[in-house]
């Protein structure tokens, strides 16, 4: 990328690198995945290998495993690790809330499992994920391979009688074949439009046989860090009821960007 970042991977960076201050010496860290979680995983890597900062992070795919250990970083299992400190992670849509859809990029069951055994999650955004209502963003849905049509048709009609806007679940492909995630499972992506009532929806798409994990996490964000392309970061605590804003600097960076 020799140096030079798109406003939206600005945004991206931005935010990442504020949430980054978020980590410290002896913490366990839930690191999410995807383009955002990406820089995430980058930016303590640097504090590792350039200050001696010391964690231990849990990553929620085999791609930010893969990332984390490059850049330096202690990869523990979330057994090992048992609790964590925090987690941060981006997401596809946020509310006001904090109600996110996640799965974009495949990895919501580990996503929700990480971020559920953390103390605090800390979404990390550029400001085009954040929306009024829930779903223009295809709802990942994760399914066992086994009568994966039949679940795909009982969550169809699931929606109809719940009344849902969109009622399409597609299965997500590569290429030619059909998704498989970190655990050996599909997606069906469910293209709703507009989610009226999140929390009701993901409990009862839970239900439906064949179903691992649905990408609604509702009650499970406690802040979003959210990036600008111009360096701004605007940061948000549900818990504490807080915003706060800073600009940040990129110029002292670009050995991050060197090999991305
Ligand atoms: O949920 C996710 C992966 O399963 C990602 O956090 C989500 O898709 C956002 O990705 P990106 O930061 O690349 O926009």
């Amino acid at each position: 990328m020799s140096g030079e970042l798109s406003p939206i991977d600005k945004a991206k960076f931005v935010a990442a690198k504020r949430a980054a201050e978020f980590v410290e010496s002896g913490m366990r860290v839930g690191l999410g995945t995807g383009s955002t979680a990406a820089w995430l995983v980058r930016c303590p890597g640097e504090k590792v290998r350039e200050e001696g900062l010391r964690f231990r992070g849990v990553p929620t795919s085999t791609r930010t495993a893969d990332l984390a250990r490059e850049v330096g970083i202690e990869v523990i299992s979330l057994d090992e690790a048992k609790w964590l400190d925090i987690t941060i992670d981006g997401a596809d849509e946020f509310d006001s809330d904090l109600s996110l859809i996640k799965g974009g990029g495949g990895a919501l069951l580990q996503e929700k499992i990480v971020a559920t055994a953390s103390d605090q999650m800390v979404v990390i955004a550029d400001a085009a994920k954040e929306v009024e209502s829930l779903g223009n963003f295809p709802l990942p849905v994760e399914v066992i391979p086994f009568g994966w049509q039949t679940s795909q048709a009982l969550i169809e009609e699931m929606l109809v009688s719940m009344d849902v806007m969109g009622r399409k679940a597609t299965l997500r492909m590569n290429g030619e074949r059909p998704y498989v995630t970190d655990e050996g499972n599909h997606i069906l992506d469910l293209h709703l439009g507009r989610i009226g009532n999140a929390r009701q929806l993901a409990m009862v798409l839970n239900q439906v046989p064949g179903v691992v994990e649905n990408g609604l996490f509702i009650d499970i964000c406690d802040q979003v860090v959210i990036g600008f392309g111009d360096g701004r970061v605007e940061t948000r605590d549900i818990n504490a009821g807080t915003v706060s804003e800073e600009r940040l600097d990129f110029v002292e960076d670009e050995n991050l960007f060197r090999d991305v």
